[in-house]
């Protein structure tokens, strides 16, 4: 059983651009924020990223899948057990595949793993309840996005921007009591974020990222690559809408003959433009679009959202969050929310057909 009142719960999650494992702590009662506490970041290794990228794609019994698995957990493992005085545990792991409509969605890891090896409860799987109930299975951490703007005090809707590999917005209205409330939030992922320019730097330059933005900069995007990915049938569906990492390849291949510099500023552009047209489905306009991960960091996405947004852009530093950790505050507060048996999607964030507690809880020595 679990301690009534807020508790401090440790959340963990392992990005779609594979770069690490983000750890962050937060004292929570699953509907408010009430202090975040310590954060820490496990860096996969080249091989380690390497057996977890020849399974992206795959699923639960292909080869390849068990091996990116032990990755996840030996990872998550060596971070989590560095973090002291956690209640309970949020375990995301690390999405490989993501179908919903299709084959559903496939996080490796194993939470009861965990459980035993950390001595602590461990909440896991957190989007396949959903998926198996019709919903997306993605974006989760829009409820999360919901306690956050109360946390910040917003008066007035606001919108969070997640720039991870795949971006994700959630548009909240804070005057509403709970995130599942009528109206409270609508949410949906963007389109390919950093993932495409990521994949361009890695195969022209053996480069991780485009740091800063700098090679964006220097090129000219193709307007007419970008009004073919305008025109991709994901931009005319109406949100809740969740996409796969890869789902954006033709993307990929679609500036192969430009040189380095116009590549990167193609694929930069791409993603502020899906950001933009997402925006078009906002219920009503906001003053602020809040952005999270790692995104926020590259300066000529970060200007073209600027121009692009009728409002003002703004790292979630501005208004006191940890941009690099809000994911995995999220699956902590999530984590809460399961144990407490609140919910954490709906039909607004996720499309699914009612309220849905998703993730299993998995205890130590059971
Ligand atoms: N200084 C920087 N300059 C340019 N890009 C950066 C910088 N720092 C981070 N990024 C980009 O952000 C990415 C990491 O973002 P983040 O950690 O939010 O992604 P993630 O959590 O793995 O993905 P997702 O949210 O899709 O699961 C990097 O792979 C890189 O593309
Ligand atoms: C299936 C999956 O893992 N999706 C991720 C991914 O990364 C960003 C975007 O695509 C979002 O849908 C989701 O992650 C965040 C944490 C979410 O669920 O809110």
């Amino acid at each position: 059983m679990l301690k009534a009142g807020p508790i401090w719960a440790l959340g963990a999650m392992s990005g779609t651009s594979l770069d690490g494992v983000d750890a962050a702590m937060l004292f929570t009662d699953g509907e408010r924020i009430l202090e975040f506490g310590e954060t820490g970041y496990r860096a996969y290794d080249e091989e380690e990223r390497g057996l977890i990228r020849d399974a992206l794609g795959l699923w639960p019994g292909d080869p390849g899948v068990e091996a990116a698995a032990e990755v996840v957990e030996t990872a998550h493992a060596e971070l989590l057990s560095q973090i002291a005085g956690a209640d309970l545990i949020g375990f995301h792991g690390q999405t490989l595949a993501h179908d919903p409509g299709g084959r559903g969605t496939h996080q490796a890891g194993n939470g009861s793993v965990l459980a035993e090896v950390l001595g602590v409860p461990v909440v896991w799987d957190f989007r396949s309840a959903d998926v198996g109930l019709g919903g997306q299975g993605a974006p989760l951490a829009p409820y999360f996005h919901f306690a956050c703007a109360k946390r910040i005090k917003a008066e007035a809707p606001v919108a969070f921007l997640n720039l991870g590999g795949v971006g994700n917005l959630t548009w909240v209205d804070p005057s509403r009591s709970a995130p599942d409330a009528e109206g409270a939030c609508l949410a949906f992922d963007t389109g390919p974020a950093n993932a495409p320019v990521n994949d361009l730097m890695r195969a022209r330059r053996g480069l991780t990222q485009d740091e800063g933005g700098a090679l964006a900069a220097q090129g000219q995007a193709d307007p007419a690559i970008i009004a073919a990915f305008l025109a991709h049938p994901f931009f005319y569906r109406i949100p809740p809408k969740s996409l796969d990492r890869n789902d954006f390849h033709a993307l990929l291949q679609a500036v192969s003959h430009l040189s380095d510099a116009d590549a990167a500023a193609t694929l930069t552009r791409a993603a502020a433009e899906a950001v933009a047209r997402g925006a078009e489905h906002f219920p009503l306009p906001v003053s602020q679009l809040l952005v999270t991960g790692g995104g926020r960091h590259n300066a000529t996405l970060m200007a073209h959202l600027a121009a692009l947004m009728p409002c003002d852009v703004l790292p979630v530093e501005a208004v006191g969050l940890d941009g690099d950790m809000l994911e995995a505050q999220a699956f902590a507060f999530l984590a809460v929310r399961v144990a407490r048996g609140l919910p954490t999607s709906g039909p607004t964030t996720t499309g699914v057909a009612g309220q849905v507690g998703g993730g299993q809880i998995s205890r130590p020595g059971v």
